[in-house]
Formats: C-alpha cells, sequence, structure tokens
C-alpha cells in the first residue's frame, strides 16, 4: 500500500524554487534511495515530510487514511512514525550502548508506552533484538562514547528502531565510514525496511547500488527519473546533470 503521497509540492526561498512541483509515492513495506547533485531539494524534501519546511503547493497525504501531513507540527508527525536519522550522530556518549536504547525504548511513541513502561523483561528482550539488528550485541556495556563512528550511526539508527517508525528518512548514512561499516550499514537498512518504509538520501553510489532497491533522481526540485539504479543511470538526462560531471 501506498504510505506516502507527495504530488505537486513546491516551496520557493526568496524566490528560488528548492522544491519544484514534487510527486513522489512510498509504499509500506519499502527501501528507497534518493539521490541528486547538490542543491538537488534531496534535503528540503525531508524537511518537508518533518514539517520543519512548509510548501507554498501542493499535497503530503500519509497512511490509510491521507492524513495530510501539512497540518501537523513536528512532534505531531514524529508520533505518526516518521523518525529523521541526520548524518551527525547524536547518541548520549557517556551511557551504554544498552542505556542508550532503553533510553529510545522509555521514550517510545505513544500514550501507552510511555505510561507503561518499566524495566520489564520484555524491555530486555527488545534491547537485545535491536542490538542483534543493529549488530552491536557483543558492544552493549560499552559507552557509546567508545564506538567508532559507523558504530555510532547504528546505534542512532536502532535507537530511532525503538520507536517502531512506520517510515524512516536517513540522511547520508554512508559518509565517514570504512568499506566494512558501509556494508554492514546496506544490511541494517534492508533489514529494517523489511516491515517498514525506509528512505535513504545518499551520494555514494556503491553504496545505493548495494541497497539494491528503486531509486529516485531529484534535479532543481523535481524527479528526473525513478527506477532500479540500472534503469536510472542509463537516462541520458541523469548522466548529463549528475553522473556525466
Ligand atoms: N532555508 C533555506 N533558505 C534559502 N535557501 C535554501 C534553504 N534551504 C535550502 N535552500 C536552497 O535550496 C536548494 C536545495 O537545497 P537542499 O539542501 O534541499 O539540496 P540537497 O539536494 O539536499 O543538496 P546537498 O546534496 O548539497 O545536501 C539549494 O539551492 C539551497 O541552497
Amino acid at each position: 500500500m501506498t504510505l506516502l503521497e507527495v504530488s505537486g509540492v513546491s516551496v520557493s526561498f526568496d524566490g528560488f524554487r528548492a522544491i519544484n512541483n514534487l510527486s513522489l509515492q512510498i509504499g509500506e513495506p519499502e527501501l528507497r534511495a534518493v539521490i541528486g547533485p547538490n542543491g538537488a531539494g534531496k534535503t528540503t524534501f525531508m524537511d518537508i515530510i518533518t514539517g520543519k519546511t512548509r510548501p507554498d503547493e501542493g499535497r503530503v497525504s500519509w497512511g490509510e487514511r491521507n492524513l495530510s501531513l501539512l497540518s501537523m507540527s513536528e512532534s505531531q508527525i514524529a508520533r505518526e512514525g516518521i523518525g529523521r536519522k541526520f548524518q551527525k550522530p547524536t547518541v548520549f556518549e557517556a551511557q551504554s550502548v544498552r542505556e542508550n536504547l532503553a533510553l529510545a525504548l522509555k521514550n517510545k511513541r505513544g500514550p501507552f508506552d510511555v505510561l507503561f513502561y518499566r524495566k520489564t523483561a520484555e524491555g530486555g528482550q527488545r534491547i537485545e533484538a535491536i542490538a542483534e539488528e543493529i549488530g552491536l550485541t557483543a558492544h552493549l556495556t560499552r559507552r557509546a562514547g567508545e564506538l567508532s563512528h559507523g558504530q555510532k550511526q547504528w546505534l542512532e539508527i536502532g535507537m530511532l528502531l525503538a520507536q517502531d517508525p512506520r517510515l524512516l528518512l536517513v540522511d547520508e548514512p554512508a559518509a565517514g565510514m570504512t568499506p566494512a561499516e558501509r556494508e554492514q550499514t546496506t544490511d541494517i537498512l534492508k533489514r529494517a525496511a523489511r516491515t517498514r518504509a525506509v528512505i535513504v538520501v545518499e551520494h555514494d553510489m556503491e553504496f545505493v547500488r548495494r541497497l539494491d532497491c528503486k531509486v529516485t533522481v531529484l534535479h532543481e526540485g523535481s524527479v528526473l527519473a525513478e527506477g532500479s539504479l540500472d534503469h536510472v543511470t542509463r537516462n541520458q538526462d541523469v548522466i548529463d546533470v549528475y553522473l556525466g560531471r
């Protein structure tokens, strides 16, 4: 089913159209990569979905009831189940990996989770399961500040997964990672996208290839091409504006 539908969205900053009549749909579950040259509008696109930037025109509808995200605040959107991973990891460095995950579980969206979360066996099991999912089982007792850059990124992805998002937005996860970390990151994102929608903005083509998913190429605030990576990289417009430079 379609989870997110962006249609005819435009936004200008000081007369410059950063997003120009943008339309795209994301399914549930789905893994989607969004690529495009600098200034194509990738960050602004995510800012619109999360409610940080309000478009001048268009619609953004969400879920089976086609709710308009444009009439919701940033925190309402987060409670709807839209999580965002920024480029820079923001984990609690002085706390252990386990404590970081426990904190994220405690702050889980939804009224019941906040009221009834206890240090229960179930909470412990969830932490173990998430640690397994992000490949940090062997590091649960370590201070987050001691982790490598890649491990911190995984921990933050784990903290977002603890909130059980329906849509996870991930901004340039490969940046600053070693090749081995990149490989593990693609595995984590692919696994996460089995049960939810995950949108990954990424410049690294090798990384996008390994994600092995549908790709949307943005250019000047609109969709230039969409399809498999092979399909879009054969597109002459994509070669001209993005790949051939
Ligand atoms: N708040 C703002 N005020 C003015 N201009 C902005 C603002 N936000 C974005 N822009 C402009 O809108 C255009 C799109 O920017 P955006 O950051 O969305 O592109 P991007 O595809 O994420 O680029 P990059 O790959 O460099 O991160 C750019 O020309 C940028 O300078």
